[in-house]
């Protein structure tokens, strides 16, 4: 499937989302994207895995970067797209199919822009920590991810997110002793057992933490559970899976210790994890950012790149046409005005005289 990097920026989303790009299965979207940004003359091309990084080399004293994932949550009858009045429904549509259209239209559109620019489209971003495509460029070719400031055109609903927050996943395992199920006195039900740790989860009140002036909400939730033997036997083992989404006032370390505090009593292993990253808004060049937009500011709740580039020190913030709250439901939607929206501001910023970096 070829992509059109001339055609409107709805109309290019659309044809993205039709290219269904399940983490690990990004190839053809990948391909498609390659293929289209090698056909413009003014960017060096780079492909690494899944992961194609366009430049340009002008020379000028800055550079940004404009980052998006080409991966999507997992379908859920939700393909192809179709549009509805002003919205295009499908999956990747917000998170963020629209982001990395507004990304692609910018650089075939942008060929003398006043700060030199790299776009990177990039694999697994949705899944654990070990498989994503910018971390793999970031230990392997950090060079091509250098910048003096960097955007995430995640969703954001057209304001501007700050930071993200961290994430932490961890099995917790309650445990038991097997026995025939006809005589359960003689064993322990682990599955039962696994209800404590159930409690603690329904009774969890999320915190809402103000880090350098944006809130965020934190969350405690069970994302998967595991046990059971035969339908006759007392299971010996329960494994319930808790992501734990944690404001960016926390370290990692802060985090493990409140989910081990937190499920005392219970062996609990560290499966994934990624740090977050605090707003940064102060930065010179995110500030500029921010004023030059108009937009209104927020804390991200998700957790994305923004946290990658900060570890770079490379200041970042996400904005994107995408409606965060629809990232990964079955309705998952964007209003195609935002995306022009999206696209005439970052022209405009992009053509604006380079402000502080
Ligand atoms: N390794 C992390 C990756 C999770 C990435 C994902 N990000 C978003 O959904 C951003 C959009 C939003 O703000 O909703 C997430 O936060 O789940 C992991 O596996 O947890």
């Amino acid at each position: 499937m070829r992509l059109d990097l001339f055609s409107d920026v709805a109309d290019l989303t659309a044809a993205i989302v039709d290219i269904p790009s399940v983490s690990g299965e990004e190839k053809p979207l990948a391909d498609a994207v390659e293929e289209a940004l090698r056909a413009l003359p003014h960017l060096a091309v780079v492909r690494d895995g899944d992961t194609v990084v366009a430049r340009t080399a002008l020379g000028r004293p800055e550079r940004v970067v404009l980052a998006g994932h080409l991966d999507t949550v997992p379908l859920n009858g939700n393909l192809p797209s179709r549009v509805v009045g002003d919205r295009l429904y499908g999956c990747g549509t917000t998170d963020m199919k629209s982001g990395v259209a507004v990304a692609l239209k910018l650089a075939a559109a942008v060929t003398e822009p006043t700060r030199d620019l790299t776009y990177v489209f990039y694999e697994c971003e949705e899944v654990e920590a070990g498989r994503n495509g910018l971390k793999r460029l970031a230990e392997t070719r950090p060079e091509l991810l250098a910048g003096d400031f960097a955007v995430l055109m995640e969703p954001t609903g057209g304001l501007i997110e700050g930071g993200c927050q961290g994430t932490m996943r961890v099995d917790v395992k309650a445990t038991g002793a097997r026995a025939h199920s006809a005589r359960a006195w003689m064993g322990s039900n682990a599955i039962h057992g696994a209800g404590a740790i159930l409690d603690v989860l329904r009774a969890y009140e999320p915190t809402r933490p103000v880090v350098d002036g944006l809130e965020y909400h934190e969350g405690l939730n069970a994302v998967f559970i595991s046990g059971g033997v035969a339908g006759n036997v007392v299971p010996d083992e329960c494994v319930v899976t808790v992501n734990y989404r944690f404001a960016p006032d926390k370290s990692l370390a802060d985090a493990e210790a409140y989910l081990r505090r937190t499920f005392d009593g219970f062996e609990v292993t560290v499966t994934d994890a990624a740090s977050g990253a605090r707003p940064g808004l102060t930065h010179p060049a995110a500030a500029a950012f921010v004023a030059e937009s108009g937009a209104e500011v927020r804390a991200k709740l998700g957790w994305t790149d923004v946290a990658r580039f900060t570890e770079l020190g490379v200041p970042a913030v996400n904005y994107g046409p995408g409606e965060p709250t629809l990232a990964h439901t079955k309705d998952e939607h964007v209003e195609l005005p935002l995306i022009a929206d999206c696209e005439r501001r970052m022209l405009a910023w992009l053509a604006a005289p380079a402000g502080p970096a």
